[in-house]
C-alpha cells in the first residue's frame, strides 16, 4: 500500500469508529427505553416479550429499510439482537407476582441447575424459595408445613421414588409439580402420593438459557388445574409459551426429541473418539455446517453424563425408538454397499416430499444460523 492509500483508509476508518460509538450511545438510548418499558409492564404485571409488537415493528423497520436501499435482513438482525438483549435486562426488575398469597415454595432438588433457575426466577417474582437438596430429608417436614407449592426437579431414575416416599404428607392444599422430562410416570406418581393439586411441566430448555423469553414448557394436567393457574400465568410473565399435552403423547414424542435424539448424537462422539480424529485438523477443513455440527455435538459433552444418560434410559419405549433408528441405518448402508445410486435418489425424494414446506423452511432457518457461524469466525 502506498501513502496515499494508507492515508485515505486511515480517515475512513476514523470515520466509521465515529459511527460505531454513535452507535454504542444509541444502544445506551435503546436499552434505558427498553428499561423504561420494562419498569412499566412490570408494574402492570405484563410479559416483556410482545410478539406483536415485535412483528410490527419489524414490518415497519424492514420497509425503511428498503426505502434508504438497506438489507432489510440487516435491520432485522440487529434489532432481534438487540431485543435479546431487552429480554436479558428484565431480570433487573424482576417479574410481576401473580399469586401473593401462597406460602413457601419448596423446591425440591434446588442445588441442581434448573432447580437454581427456578429458584432464581421465582424469588425474583417476589416468592419465598425455600430448598431441599439431597441431604436434607430431615428438615424437609418442617419446610412442607408452610409450603404453598412443591416443585420437584431431581434426576429422573430418582424422581418417583422421592415422590412416593418423601411426598406424601403435604398440606392437602399444596400444588405438587415437577420438571422432569418425562411426563407420564412421575405424574402418576404425584397423584398417587398426593391428593390436592398436581402438576407435571417440562421445560423444553437447557438451565443455561439467559431469560425465558419464547421458549417452551410444556404443561400436563393433573388436578385441580383452577388452584395452579397463577403458576401458568407466571410462566406466562417470564416470557414463555405454555404448551399443553397429554403425558403419554408428550413421553412419546421425548423419545424421538430426546432420547433418539442424544443417543445419536453421543454415537456422533463416539465415533470420532474412536477414529481419533483430529478436532482441530476437521475445524480446519469444515463448512459452517459442520462447524456448527460439530458445536451442538461437542456440546452434549460438556455436560454432565448423569442427565443425558437419565433421558436416554428414562423410558423402555424409547430402545424401540433407537432400534428403528439403527435398522434406517443398516438399510441405508446396504444401499450404499450395493452402490444402489438410484434407490438412494428414490428415497431421499420421497423424505423430501414428506417434509414437505418445512424442508425450504428448515433451509432459511439453517442459512441464518450458517451465517452467524460464520461471522463468530476469527484469525
Ligand atoms: C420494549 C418492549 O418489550 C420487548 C422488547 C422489545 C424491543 O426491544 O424492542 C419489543 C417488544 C417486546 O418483546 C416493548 O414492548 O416495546
Amino acid at each position: 500500500m502506498n501513502e496515499k492509500t494508507t492515508g485515505e483508509l486511515e480517515n475512513l476508518r476514523d470515520l466509521i469508529d465515529g459511527v460505531d460509538q454513535q452507535l454504542l450511545h444509541l444502544f445506551r438510548k435503546r436499552l434505558d427505553l427498553v428499561a423504561q418499558v420494562g419498569a412499566v409492564k412490570h408494574a402492570a404485571g405484563v410479559p416483556i416479550y410482545a410478539p406483536q409488537r415485535e412483528a410490527a415493528m419489524l414490518a415497519k423497520r424492514r420497509q425503511e429499510a428498503v426505502n434508504m436501499n438497506i438489507s432489510p435482513q440487516l435491520i432485522e438482525d440487529v434489532l432481534r439482537r438487540l431485543m435479546r438483549e431487552s429480554y436479558l435486562n428484565e431480570k433487573d426488575v424482576g417479574f410481576k407476582q401473580v399469586k401473593t398469597d401462597l406460602g413457601d415454595i419448596v423446591i425440591v432438588g434446588g442445588q441442581g441447575q434448573l432447580g437454581q433457575l427456578f429458584t432464581q426466577m421465582l424469588t425474583l417474582s417476589g416468592y419465598q424459595v425455600k430448598i431441599v437438596d439431597k441431604d436434607d430429608w430431615q428438615i424437609a417436614p418442617s419446610l412442607f408445613k408452610n409450603a404453598g407449592m412443591v416443585l420437584v426437579t431431581i434426576p429422573i431414575n430418582v424422581t418417583c421414588e422421592v415422590i412416593r416416599t418423601q411426598l406424601n404428607q403435604l398440606p392437602q392444599t399444596c400444588i405438587l409439580a415437577d420438571l422432569t422430562s418425562i411426563k407420564e410416570k412421575p405424574l402418576l406418581a404425584m397423584l398417587e402420593a398426593h391428593k390436592g393439586p398436581v402438576v407435571g411441566l417440562h421445560p423444553m430448555f437447557g438451565p443455561d438459557v439467559g431469560s425465558l423469553a419464547k421458549q417452551v414448557v410444556v404443561v400436563c394436567h393433573g388436578r385441580d388445574s383452577h388452584r395452579y393457574e397463577w403458576l401458568l400465568e407466571q410462566i406466562k410473565i417470564w416470557g414463555a409459551r405454555i404448551v399443553e399435552a397429554k403425558a403419554q403423547k408428550h413421553d412419546n414424542a421425548m423419545q424421538l426429541v430426546q432420547a433418539m435424539r442424544h443417543f445419536s448424537t453421543f454415537v456422533y462422539g463416539l465415533n470420532l473418539c474412536k477414529e481419533q480424529a483430529d478436532l482441530d485438523n476437521l475445524l480446519q477443513f469444515s463448512s459452517p455446517i459442520y462447524r456448527l455440527e460439530l458445536a451442538m455435538v461437542g456440546r452434549l459433552f460438556a455436560q454432565d453424563p448423569n442427565l443425558y444418560a437419565d433421558i436416554i434410559f428414562a423410558q423402555e419405549g424409547s430402545l424401540n425408538a433407537i432400534s428403528d433408528y439403527i435398522d434406517n441405518y443398516q438399510s441405508a448402508l446396504s444401499l450404499l454397499k450395493a452402490g444402489d445410486r438410484q434407490a438412494f435418489i428414490e428415497q431421499f425424494s420421497q423424505v423430501s416430499e414428506w417434509f414437505g414446506d418445512f424442508a425450504p423452511q428448515f433451509q432459511s432457518e439453517s442459512r441464518a444460523m450458517l451465517q452467524s457461524v460464520n461471522d463468530m469466525k476469527h484469525d
